[in-house]
């Protein structure tokens, strides 16, 4: 990975017209992606995570979508949500590429998959269709399908979910973006198999030196992949920071709730924890921090006043009073202090015995 930035992602809005009035779907969200990094971004449904991606790739319905004017998506140096149309269309897809839960919408059914890949790469590549063809078979190769050649001329529906989810991947990297945009893509799998998808989304970001953005529900998803986490709550990010950081020093309640309902392996099924409460009605958002009526650890600001983000560290900022020099100090659920622990110790082995862990990461919330 390195330090230079692909995508920048500046205070977007997104709005939906809707008969029941506005849906305020995506709350200013800012966020850089740099090259070769995989940066989760996490939230219960509803939370505007697919709402935000499908920004950058412009493919939001035109009718009923609005965009907010103060947002911006910077990419090779220009705005991509005023570019024009035909501009897009060679970003879309192109340089940015999405794949989702279910391939089956994105892979025409009537057409082998071999022929498929070959037209993307025909696309941008000056090549025969008899060498786009071999290149097709390649990179079918490429993503773990057995005898490629022979698999080129089947059609998806001849293909199990798992391989299906390989065409998918082999289809999206045709035209070798710069950008991987995966919304679920392992939801709708077994366990074995999306362990081995999401490993393959890994080294193939390696060997191909592309960014992923990875949307997911699930943070156990998050741990196997992400260098980064971004923390999506009522179409806002309400945390971000390293995978380290949002595994073993959350600072926000909302995450802490997340943390606290991943099963492991002792949980049984009545045991686990859930956060209580439902996310607010995006038409009608309620004054203050969205998050305060689930939040048992809401101060009387929560009510009134969003918190904006708090720095943690460097690359740590969460949105919550409680990071405020004057909020009371609180007890995080115990899981949450044993994790911060298991920080704070790592932190100041890492320092050599400077203070960084007790400036950063005390077992209250500040
Ligand atoms: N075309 C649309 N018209 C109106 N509302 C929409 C539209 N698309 C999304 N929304 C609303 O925007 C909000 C955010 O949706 P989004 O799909 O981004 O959530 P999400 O976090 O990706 O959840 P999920 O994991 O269920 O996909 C939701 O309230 C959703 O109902």
């Amino acid at each position: 990975m390195t330090t230079d930035t692909i995508l920048k992602v500046n205070n977007l809005h997104v709005s939906f017209r809707t008969l029941d009035g506005i849906v305020d779907a995506v709350r200013g969200v800012t966020f850089n992606l740099k090259r070769g990094e995989t940066l989760a971004i996490v939230g219960e449904s509803g939370s505007g995570k697919s709402v935000s991606m499908k920004a950058i790739n412009r493919v939001l319905p035109r009718k009923n979508t609005i965009f907010g004017k103060e947002g911006e998506i910077i990419y090779e140096g220009k705005n991509l949500l005023t570019l024009p149309e035909e501009e897009m269309e060679s970003v879309r897809g192109r340089k940015i590429a999405m794949i989702f839960q279910d391939p089956m919408t994105s892979l025409n059914p009537t057409m082998t998959v071999g022929r498929q890949i070959a037209e993307s790469i025909l696309t941008h590549e000056d090549i025969s269709k008899a060498d786009a063809m071999k290149e097709a078979i390649k990179l079918m190769g490429l993503v773990g399908i057995r005898n490629p050649e022979e698999s080129s001329r089947n059609y998806p529906h001849q293909f199990s979910g798992g391989m299906r989810q390989r065409v998918m991947i082999a289809l999206s990297l045709a035209c070798k973006p710069d950008i991987l945009i995966a919304d679920e893509p392992t939801t709708a799998l077994d366990v074995t198999i999306q362990s081995q998808i999401l490993d393959l989304i890994d080294d193939l970001k390696v060997k191909l030196n592309m960014s992923v953005i990875f949307i997911t529900h699930d943070l156990g998803v998050v741990a196997h992949v992400a260098d980064r986490v971004a923390v999506m709550y009522a179409g806002k990010i309400i945390e971000i920071g390293t995978a380290e950081e949002i595994f073993y020093n959350p600072q926000h309640p909302y995450t802490w709730g997340l943390i606290c309902s991943m099963p492991t392996l002792d949980t049984t099924d009545d045991h686990l924890y859930s956060i209580p409460g439902a996310p607010p009605n995006m038409l009608h958002m309620p004054k203050g921090d969205a998050f305060a009526p689930r939040n048992a650890y809401a101060l009387a600001i929560d009510y009134e006043k969003e918190p904006p983000f708090f720095k943690v560290s460097d690359t740590h900022y969460a949105a919550t009073w409680l990071l405020h020099p004057q909020a009371p100090s609180v007890t995080p659920p115990a899981e949450i202090v044993r994790r911060q622990q298991i920080f704070n110790s790592f932190m100041k082995q890492e320092d050599g015995g400077n203070d960084y862990a007790y400036r950063h990461a005390g077992s209250g919330a500040r």
